[in-house]
């Protein structure tokens, strides 16, 4: 039998979080949740004439029929590993020792896997996260990391997790941004905001090294630039959030499945997108989010030409003085 993305039932994980009486990691369990197919929805912009035709549709592209079997009964074991990375809403680790029970599949379809763990006050953004997952399954393997589920588990008095305050958040007051995209909020999400005590993780496919500052050839400039129109073709926006951080290499660290063909123009990609808190569906043609998009993602790749310069820290600071003198006083 396969792994496939609907696979795991349940996750225990080791290492996470902390017992505070006895201040000893204890192991603990999450359960996977349905991502509520109203969680997100779709914006509409309606034309304001018929010109308007070719770069607004007159409905919003419907959720591709998922091709995934239904969903299985295995259980993952892991320990938390190495920390990979983090963000405004979450904190991302690799996943060691992870075991599958005697009701899975051919270890040779179990890649490398992380967690991507919400901070306590980010569970709605997470939830989004996971509605976007879903919303480009046919992507998955392709353009964007595959995602093997999305699990919350409440955490008891005295239990603490590390990860949290150990990469904390540059603003952990920051207000959360994914929670002003929806015009109406979805109740669970309302709910979600209100709690503090609830783990809440993705277990995703490894994906490789960040895009890197400096420049970067064409081909993987157009590599990139096609991540994004492939969500293009389902209706969904990532422009909100087009940074070098969202973009990593195509898996390789063994074990790891080979890249899938875009389903939309055959292409092998090289890059992943992740990280679609601040996506957004909507009734745009390819070719709107494709002027979006140029603009987008060519200063992305000069931002990282800018970043590789010697003097990148220096003029960026906030501390930064300007230089007044023209040349001719110096
Ligand atoms: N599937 C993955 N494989 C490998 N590394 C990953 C993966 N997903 C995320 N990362 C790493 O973790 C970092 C943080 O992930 P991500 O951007 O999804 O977090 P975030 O908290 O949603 O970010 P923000 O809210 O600031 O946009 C990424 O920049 C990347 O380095």
């Amino acid at each position: 039998m396969t792994f496939h993305q609907n696979s795991i039932k349940s996750v225990t994980l080791d290492a996470l979080v902390r017992d505070n009486a006895t201040n000893e990691f204890v192991s603990v369990t999450l359960r996977r949740l349905t991502v509520p197919l109203d969680l997100v929805h779709a914006r509409y912009d309606p034309r304001p004439s018929p010109k308007f035709a070719p770069l607004l549709l007159e409905s919003v592209p419907e959720r591709p029929r998922s091709l995934l079997p239904p969903l299985g009964e295995a259980h993952l074991h892991a320990r938390l590993g190495k920390f990979i990375g983090d963000g405004h809403s979450s904190v991302v680790f690799e996943l060691d020792d992870v075991q599958l029970d005697s009701s899975c599949p051919d270890p040779r379809s179990v890649p490398s896997l992380v967690v991507k763990i919400a901070r306590s006050n980010r569970l709605a953004a997470l939830a989004r996260d996971a509605w976007f997952y879903d919303e480009m399954e046919c992507l998955q393997g392709s353009s964007i990391a595959r995602c093997y589920g999305w699990f919350e588990v409440e955490l008891s008095s005295g239990q603490s997790v590390p990860a949290w305050n150990e990469h904390p958040a540059e603003d952990p007051d920051e207000h959360d941004f994914a929670l002003d995209i929806d015009k109406k909020v979805h109740p669970d999400q309302l709910k979600r905001t209100a709690r503090r005590d609830v783990l809440s993780v993705l277990v995703l496919e490894k994906l490789g090294e960040r895009l890197q500052p400096g420049p970067h050839p064409d081909d993987v400039k157009s590599d990139v630039m096609s991540l994004y129109e492939d969500a293009s073709h389902l209706g969904i926006s990532i422009a909100q959030d087009v940074r070098r951080q969202n973009i990593l290499e195509a898996p390789h660290d063994e074990p790891c499945l080979p890249s899938l063909p875009s389903p939309f123009n055959s292409r092998t990609h090289s890059w992943r997108v992740v990280d679609f808190e601040l996506s957004v569906k909507i009734n745009y043609t390819p070719l709107q989010f494709k002027m979006n998009y140029i603009s987008h993602v060519k200063h992305m790749f000069q931002d990282a030409e800018e970043e590789a310069r010697p003097d990148y820290l220096l003029t960026s600071s906030p501390f930064a003085v300007e230089d007044d003198f023209p040349d001719s006083e110096c």
